[in-house]
């Protein structure tokens, strides 16, 4: 028998830890991990018409258009329909909120709350291999030769806007756009909120919350389809 299928979201500020945490997630639990920053890397690559867009402004450190994101990112969702999975980093906005409901019901939104000092500390030492999206972080998780994807060998970059500079400017645009989103959810009775400062302490409280909702880890109760 099939088992309910399970979607959730993943929201934070930049740095927070959203994609560290959902691959955890997908590893335990068997969530599919979407990454919008992904999605949106992988049309910028393909030079699709709403990623040359998206390019335009992600270069300049900017929010992509709620109208950019709803149709790249919605079309996807819809085809999961045999697929439980975890959105990160969409919505970010309410206008993508309402986008996403008027698609799925969401079982679960998890909110990371982590301090600005912590995300400045981070994200000015993270790295990240621009082919991919891996990310690794000098202390966190530093790559095992020094500046060099583990997996292509290839060079990391670091970007501009991690740096404390533009980080003030995200992160009050993040607390702006955010707020709304968090109260539809707050209002619908699923959001849940992990405040700290260290992924390792904040993950076990995730992985109970999750156990409690996903009795199973779904791959073994749904046929497994990879991504179109
Ligand atoms: N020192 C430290 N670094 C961490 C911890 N958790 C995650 N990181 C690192 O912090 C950086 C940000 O983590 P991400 O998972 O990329 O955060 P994110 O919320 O997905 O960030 P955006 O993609 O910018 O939205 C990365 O370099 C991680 O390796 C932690 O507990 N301690
Ligand atoms: N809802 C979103 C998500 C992302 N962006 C833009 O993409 C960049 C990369 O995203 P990561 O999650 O991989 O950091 C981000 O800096 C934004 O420019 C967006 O506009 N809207």
């Amino acid at each position: 028998m099939m088992a309910k299928l399970f979607r959730a979201v993943i929201m934070g500020p930049p740095g927070s830890g959203k994609g560290t945490i959902s691959e955890r997630i997908a590893q335990s639990f068997g969530l599919k991990h979407l990454s919008s920053g992904d999605f949106l890397r992988e049309n910028i690559a393909a030079d699709t018409e709403a990623g040359v867009l998206a390019k335009t402004y992600i270069e300049r450190g900017l929010m992509v258009p709620d109208h950019v994101m709803t149709r790249l990112l919605l079309p996807r969702l819809e085809e999961m329909t045999r697929h439980s999975w975890l959105m990160d980093g969409f919505p970010c906005t309410l206008t993508q909120a309402k986008a996403l409901n008027s698609t799925c019901d969401l079982d679960l939104v998890i909110s990371l709350n982590i301090p600005y000092e912590t995300l400045k500390d981070r994200l000015s030492d993270r790295w990240i291999h621009p082919g991919s999206g891996r990310v690794y972080n000098m202390g966190f998780n530093p790559p095992r030769v020094q500046g060099r994807d583990d997996l292509s060998g290839e060079p990391l970059i670091q970007h501009d806007n991690d740096q404390p500079e533009a980080l003030v400017a995200r992160l009050r645009h993040y607390k702006d756009v955010a707020k709304p989103v968090i109260d539809l959810y707050k209002s619908k009775g699923i959001l849940h909120t992990f405040s700290g400062t260290e992924t390792d302490k904040i993950w076990p409280y995730i992985n109970s919350l999750l156990s409690t909702k996903i009795p199973s880890r779904p791959e073994t109760d749904t046929q497994h389809i990879p991504l179109p």
